[in-house]
């Protein structure tokens, strides 16, 4: 099984999640959030309405005829399923490959239960192999990137990317994430940065991780 279908196996897995009727919930960004968004289809009525992390995802769940609120409108939600880079034994997570990272950590704070939809390659001993997103405003690039590699991380400018909130993103490589939940208050702290990929203080809640062989274990 190559790795899209295993994308595929633990979206069709996540759906169980899916357990009630007419509930509010939230969506993340990326190829693994577009196949469960795509098998959602196929149980509408248990979906009243979707919190979306991105212009992208906005656009393809209008497409498929989901109701999209606001997050200011709906308040805290039961469910968020997105995807990740990496995923810890924790269930703390490197997310942010897309750039969508930032409504994607708004998104997962709101929600009671986050459901985290991986494919094998994706769970490591340790975060950092994946470049770390950060995202700046735009003025504040240098400055921030200057900090990151007192952090020990090597900033990568995203050229010619723009998020949805109008910021730029480092990608920055080689951090040693030791110790995830400090390093996301150091990140966080630095003025310029809008927000991070680095999901250590709330991270997922539940993992599912779909291997080679199409069967999908459950981490929590
Ligand atoms: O964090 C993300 C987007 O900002 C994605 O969840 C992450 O990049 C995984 O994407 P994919 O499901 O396409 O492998």
């Amino acid at each position: 099984m190559n790795q899209d279908d295993m994308k595929k196996a633990v979206a069709r897995a996540a759906l169980d999640y899916l357990n009630e009727y007419d509930m509010v919930i939230g969506m993340g960004t990326g190829s693994t959030v577009n196949y469960f968004i795509d098998l959602l289809s196929s149980v509408k009525s248990r979906v009243d309405a979707v919190v979306s992390s991105s212009d992208a995802t906005t656009a393809k769940l209008k497409a498929l005829g989901f109701h999209v609120k606001e997050l200011n409108q709906t308040g805290d939600i039961l469910l968020y399923f997105d995807g990740a880079d990496e995923c810890d034994q924790h269930n703390r997570l490197i997310k942010g490959g897309g750039g969508a990272l930032t409504r994607e950590k708004v998104v997962a704070e709101a929600a009671e239960k986050f459901i985290c939809m991986i494919d094998e390659t994706k769970r490591v001993d340790l975060l950092g192999g994946f470049p770390l997103a950060v995202e700046v405003i735009p003025m504040a690039r240098s400055l921030v990137a200057r900090k990151l590699v007192k952090l020990g991380g090597q900033p990568v400018f995203r050229q010619g990317f723009v998020t949805d909130n109008g910021g730029e993103i480092l990608d920055v490589h080689h951090l040693k994430i030791t110790d995830p939940v400090t390093l996301e208050q150091e990140i966080n702290a630095i003025p310029g940065v809008i927000s991070h990929g680095l999901f250590a203080r709330r991270g997922a809640d539940i993992t599912l991780i779909a291997d080679s062989s199409g069967q999908v274990k459950t981490q929590t």
